[in-house]
């Protein structure tokens, strides 16, 4: 597994960093097999494997579910959770509480907060928990922002600028900037000393992410303009439909599909 002295020493290189959402144990196990640098279980499993019109509907029960199960498929890759809607904004005890619990339970090497939230990201940090933070588009807040590009004012871009500084001296140990100008991207990535990885940020910040089902066309329809397609998970489809005609037919099971012994008396009739 990278530590995170690897991924700073990443950056320090001039080695781009790679992440890809993971939920489950198929999925994470396919993660670590490419190589992946970093497994994030993003609260966007609402939206892609539960079927939720947004990430609002995600709780830290889901979390922990889903990130147990990657936990168990990627032992060995550097593992960050999100912190869901409504677990962190109530109070600095029940934000901790929610923060302390999503860590010691998931086994995840970091959390992942969206927005600026310096004290508790102090506060982890106190008691030695690594916080990702996560600037620009936060799709928590979709019901203010919508999911519009960020950071394309100048004052939308200094506030971005300044949020950027205050999470990482706050103890931020790596950002995620999602949907802002490149140039804005590239200048954040400069500034700071802990790796930015980019979601529709361009390619000058320090490494990229992208979600699972997006990359795949796993079960997703929409997508967003950052979204590249390596992968065609579709003709799972055809797959299911065979195995319905087939079992229609009485063509499955054949013969090498099933136990033969001879059990039940001839009927000599
Ligand atoms: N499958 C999936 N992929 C994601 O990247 C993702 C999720 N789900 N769920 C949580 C958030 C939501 N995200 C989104 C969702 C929509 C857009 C989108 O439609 N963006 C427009 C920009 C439109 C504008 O600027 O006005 C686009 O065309 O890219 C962007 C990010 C990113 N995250
Ligand atoms: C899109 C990424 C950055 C994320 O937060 C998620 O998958 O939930
Ligand atoms: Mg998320």
């Amino acid at each position: 597994m990278k530590k995170l002295k690897e991924l700073m020493t990443m950056k320090q290189e001039s080695i781009k960093i790679s992440m890809m959402t993971a939920y489950d144990y198929p999925s994470a196990r396919q993660v670590e097999e490419a190589g992946i640098d970093i497994i994030l279980v993003g609260d966007s499993l609402g939206m892609t494997v539960l079927g939720y019109d947004s990430t609002v509907y995600v709780t830290l029960d889901d979390m922990i579910h889903h990130a147990k199960a990657a936990r168990r498929g990627a032992p060995d890759t550097y593992m960050v959770v999100d912190m869901p809607f409504g677990s962190v904004g109530i109070s600095d005890e029940q934000d901790m509480k929610c923060a302390i619990t999503l860590y010691s339970e998931t086994k995840a090497e970091a959390i992942k907060i969206e927005g600026a939230h310096l004290e508790l990201i102090e506060k982890c940090r106190l008691i030695g928990i690594p916080v990702v933070s996560h600037l620009g588009l936060t799709p928590q807040s979709v019901g203010i922002t919508g999911y519009s590009v960020h950071g394309k004012s100048k004052e939308a871009a200094e506030q971005l600028i300044q949020d950027a500084l205050a999470v990482e001296r706050a103890g931020a140990v790596m950002l995620v900037l999602e949907a802002i100008p490149s140039d804005l991207a590239a200048h954040i990535a400069e500034r700071l000393k802990i790796p930015v990885i980019g979601i529709g940020a361009g390619v000058e910040t320090d490494g990229q992410v992208l979600v699972y089902h997006d990359v795949l066309q796993y079960g997703t329809e929409r997508k967003p303009k950052f979204v590249k397609i390596y992968g065609d998970f579709r003709p799972g489809i055809e797959a299911l439909k065979t195995y319905h005609e087939e079992v229609r037919a009485e063509r499955f099971p054949s013969e090498e599909y099933i136990y033969k012994v001879q059990i039940m008396e001839k009927n000599n009739d």
